[in-house]
């Protein structure tokens, strides 16, 4: 099997302004020395209005974690008041940008289609979409969440070539287990990852699938992230509020970097 570096995406979603976002960089960057970043790939994805602010603290004191984005535009520049640019990210030195994160579909009607065009913004401008899939209470209720996971996947790489899927990363996040305290097990997690993997040896092939890094996200924490990373199908996680926590954030980090704790 392919060796595929554990990653730890802290996705912060709407909170801490910039003074803020320094603070916590600070405090991350302390908590987890250097010596870890051989086993385990750690980024931040602040709000779009602190990323200026985290660039400088990252380049200024030379951390080796990265930072990204939450979302972007599926154009590239123009007349779409609100919107940000795939190419002003690259520029801030983003590495990652979430796109079709579950509070996006959902709140903010993203399609399979939208995902896509995002994905493939992402993938002009040399940025790593982190692509989220999940299904809701309900499909999981009806035993139908292998299934719909892999038709949103399909759906949101839909036409991709094997080269640019293997420039993603997907993020599977059960709705029923974001921001709930209510983790999936790691068998269940272990489930959607593994038929998740064997949909891009589908659609791409098996060499691509193998080195695709697929995340879990939802209620991840210091206790459960050691068993979830031990999964053959899981690469890291996708933390919420969790990633909000310095000592926490380090901490699970350590722990998908196989240890010792910081
Ligand atoms: O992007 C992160 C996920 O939505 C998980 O959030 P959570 O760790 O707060 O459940």
């Amino acid at each position: 099997m392919a060796q595929r570096k554990p990653l730890i995406a802290g996705n912060w979603k709407m909170n801490l302004n910039h003074l803020e976002a320094i603070a916590l960089v600070q405090k991350i960057a302390f908590a987890l020395p250097a010596k870890y970043f051989d086993k385990v790939d750690v980024t931040v994805i602040p709000p779009f209005t602190d990323i200026r602010s985290v660039q400088t603290v990252v380049d200024g004191d030379k951390l080796l974690l990265t930072y990204g984005a939450q979302d972007l535009s599926q154009h590239d520049s123009g007349a779409y008041t609100g919107e940000i640019s795939g190419a002003f990210l690259a520029k801030l030195g983003c590495t990652f940008v979430i796109v079709g994160h579950s509070e996006r579909r959902t709140m903010h009607g993203e399609t399979d289609e939208i995902v896509l065009a995002k994905t493939k913004a992402a993938l002009r401008h040399e940025l790593t979409p982190i692509v989220c899939i999940g299904e809701g209470l309900e499909v999981r209720e009806a035993g139908e969440h292998v299934a719909y996971n892999v038709a949103q996947l399909k759906g949101s790489l839909a036409g991709l070539s094997a080269a640019e899927i293997a420039k993603t990363v997907i993020a599977y996040e059960p709705v029923w287990a974001i921001g709930t305290g209510r983790v999936a097990s790691s068998a269940d997690a272990q489930e959607v990852c593994k038929a998740i993997r064997e949909t891009l040896a589908e659609i791409a092939d098996a060499e691509t699938a193998a080195s695709v890094r697929i995340l879990y996200g939802g209620s991840v924490n210091s206790k459960n992230v050691g068993e979830l990373v031990a999964q053959p199908d899981i690469d890291g996680a996708l933390v919420g509020g969790a990633s909000l926590k310095s000592d926490e954030f380090a901490t699970l980090s350590a722990i998908a970097a196989g240890g010792p704790l910081p």
